[in-house]
């Protein structure tokens, strides 16, 4: 029995995150929370031949309580797109509901900037002691699915696209995004130039431009971000049944697993508080994160170039919920 969470489930991510929850066959109840519309939303996708019962609530009458209880993993798509501010908040709400209702729920974090709202949530976990940094992930899933495609593209096979894999590393935003090419199961064409190097990684990191931009400002990524976090919270609930041997990038908490986030510092040179790198995951979450491994110089340039802005997102994250609650009780 899987009980799945959306927060934010009738957005742009949140909708058609929840159809293919819905249609993942492990999942057994689904739980729709947002501002607006999830009755409607959660009447739709109940009508859906798949196993798992649909709710959906708004905010009046304990709704989220009632949507986050007996929760196993929770999905936070909620906020609104490149507004970091308002976000913020939203997250900070959102987690205190976690920390009270559903405080062992592995909790997937999508809205931006992952690199700060990751930092938020589990600010407030400790708060009301409930943090495990080993159940806190931020979804940095979109930008491995986009260098699986943009690598099979090169390919000139798209049906590639499945099977590639690129650890992607760092975190969730412009130069934070470290591709390792070099690592690519299906390594780039020996004749592929230095320049074509530099423009894929820049399509990578910056992969949410090209969309906003073609949505003319109307939005970013909904259904790209919908596939990768129903892939990534797929592979959580794998891994909650006790199937061995999943591995995938996720900006998590180094006190996650000390031991393997020591290769890591080592690697990078100095001690950060959150960083993506592969984790391999296990039935309580995070089993290890693995180090980086062999990497050329160019990326070695990649993540040293990635870190100063990591610091300063992760010290944003925390000191946002320290004024919050300076002001604040940190009560639901
Ligand atoms: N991690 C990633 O790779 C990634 C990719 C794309 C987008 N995002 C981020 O995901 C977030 C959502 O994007 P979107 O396109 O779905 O936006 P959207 O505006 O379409 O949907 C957001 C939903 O959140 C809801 N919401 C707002 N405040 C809420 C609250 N307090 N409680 C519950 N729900 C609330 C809104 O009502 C809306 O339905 C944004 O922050 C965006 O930047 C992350
Ligand atoms: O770029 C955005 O604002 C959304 C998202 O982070 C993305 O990578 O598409």
């Amino acid at each position: 029995m899987v009980k799945a969470v959306v927060l934010g489930a009738a957005g742009g991510i949140g909708q058609p995150l929840a159809l293919l929850l819905k249609a993942n066959p492990l999942v057994t109840e689904l739980g729709l929370f947002d501002i607006v519309n999830t009755p409607g939303v959660a009447a739709d996708l109940s009508h859906i031949s798949t196993p798992a019962k649909v709710e959906g609530y708004l905010p009046p009458d304990d709704g989220l309580k009632k949507t986050l209880k007996g929760a196993d993993i929770v999905v936070i798509p909620a906020g609104v797109p490149r507004k970091p501010g308002i976000n913020a908040g939203i997250v900070k709400d959102l987690a205190t509901g976690i920390a009270t209702t559903a405080p062992k729920a592995f909790v997937l974090v999508i809205s931006n900037p992952v690199n700060s709202t990751v930092p938020i949530v589990a600010e407030v976990f400790k708060k009301f002691g409930t943090y495990d940094p080993k159940r806190l992930f931020g979804v940095t899933t979109l930008d491995v699915v986009r260098a699986s495609t943009f690598v099979a593209e090169i390919h000139g096979d798209l049906s590639l696209s499945k099977d590639v894999v690129v650890p992607v590393v760092g975190g969730h935003s412009g130069v934070t995004i470290v591709p390792l090419l070099s690592q690519s199961s299906h390594p780039l064409p020996a004749s592929f130039s230095k320049d074509s190097l530099d423009a894929l990684v820049n399509r990578i990191q910056f992969g949410g431009d090209e969309v906003v931009k073609a949505k003319s400002g109307a939005g970013s990524a909904t259904l790209s971000m919908a596939y990768a976090g129903a892939e990534f919270a797929a592979k959580i609930i794998r891994a909650i049944k006790g199937e061995k041997g999943i591995v995938a990038p996720s900006y998590v908490s180094v006190e996650a697993d000390a031991a393997g986030s020591a290769a890591l510092t080592k690697e990078l040179g100095q001690e950060l508080a959150f960083f993506s790198s592969n984790i391999e995951l296990g039935p309580e979450g995070v089993a290890k994160i693995n180090p980086l491994g062999t990497i050329t110089e160019a990326e070695q340039a990649l993540v040293k170039a990635a870190l100063p802005e990591l610091v300063k997102n992760i010290d944003t994250g925390v000191n946002y919920v320290a004024e919050a609650y300076k002001t604040e009780e940190p009560r639901l």
